[in-house]
């Protein structure tokens, strides 16, 4: 079981591939493609990699819970032929990671720090963080939280101007790369969190249905979360495309989710990137299209669009980290 992950080592997308894999999903272990950058995670499920590897999943962060959505992430799912089969609430736990040696002189503080690097979500999850202890820092975007550790580490072995250098990226980070970490938490919310999906190739899907095995996953049903009479919350997400720019367009999409009474548990709107002013409705609910109520409100949404994509109907995996 191959699975591609924003990489490198360290990145919490890999954190949440192991607790997509080790808590929840019956099967062989699988073997962590790291790519580049999220569009490349996706790209891997089609095109093969310069060593011949071709990814069977892909786990994306989609949404924080203080930053909002992950734009590529979501344009990905538009635009490629791929299906949600899990998703996983992450809790984000930053550090300010620093070389050890660079903690050794006696007078050292987190505002001795002249450069900062992160994934551009590190640096706005920490925005209140930075604004007061790092002041006068300059800030460097990295493909991810665990490529700003790295190249702290790799600069602090080959830079020789005598700069403060300091990643804010996980902890696993901080022990891959070999940094300390001067400080831990420094999100602006404690309880910061990501959402992650797990996606597979569309065609894979019935696959997937039929015979668990021949993709080799199997998700344990115990281990998703549940309703309070026991059965599992399954949700279902959507894109709809209006069909046309007029008064009431989200609002009849809308009313067929409230007609036969499903709850929406996200909407968000992303520009169609055809003209300023169009959008495509991103929709998660509860239930399944074997629900009858879900199966006549999707009808009644694809009367009213122009396009209707069904991402998947998934379970939420509880993960087991604070
Ligand atoms: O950079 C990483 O470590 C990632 O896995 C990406 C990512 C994201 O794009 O949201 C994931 C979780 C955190 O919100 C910060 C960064």
């Amino acid at each position: 079981m191959k699975v591609s992950v924003l990489g490198p080592a360290g990145s919490y997308s890999e954190i949440a591939a192991h607790i997509f894999f080790e808590t929840a999903i019956d099967g062989p272990s699988p073997e962590l493609l790291f790519c580049s950058s999220i569009e490349n995670t996706v790209m891997r499920l089609f095109e093969e990699d310069e060593n011949g590897d071709l990814s069977n999943c892909a786990v994306v962060p989609i949404e924080n819970s203080i930053e909002g959505a992950v734009g590529v992430s979501m344009d990905l799912l538009l635009e490629k032929d791929v299906s949600v089969i899990a998703e996983l609430i992450l809790p984000v736990r930053h550090c300010l990671l620093v070389p050890e040696k660079s903690t050794q002189t006696p007078d050292f503080s987190p505002d001795k720090i002249e450069v900062v690097y992160s994934h551009p979500q590190g640096l706005y999850q920490c925005r209140s963080y930075i604004q007061k202890h790092l002041k006068g820092a300059v800030l460097i975007e990295t493909d991810s939280t665990s490529k700003a550790a790295m190249r702290v580490a790799e600069m602090s072995d080959n830079s020789a101007d005598g700069k403060v250098r300091a990643a804010i990226a996980s902890a696993e980070a901080g022990k891959a790369y070999g940094l300390k970490a001067v400080d831990c938490q420094i999100q602006d919310n404690l309880n910061n969190s990501t959402r992650f999906l797990l996606l597979i190739r569309s065609e894979s899907l019935p696959l997937l249905k039929i015979h668990a095995g021949d993709v080799g996953l199997h998700i344990l049903p115990e281990n998703l979360s549940q309703t309070g009479s026991g059965d599992v919350f399954y949700k279902t997400s959507i894109i709809a495309a209006p069909i046309q720019d007029r008064p009431g367009v989200l609002f009849h999409i809308l009313e067929a989710f409230y007609e036969n009474d499903i709850n929406l548990t996200r909407i968000e709107s992303r520009p169609s990137k055809k003209s300023l002013g169009e959008y495509n409705f991103y929709i998660d609910f509860e239930g399944r299209p074997s629900d009858k109520n879900v199966d006549d409100a999707l009808k009644l949404v694809q009367e009213r669009s122009s396009r209707l994509k069904i991402l998947g109907t998934y379970g939420r995996i509880l993960p087991n980290r604070q």
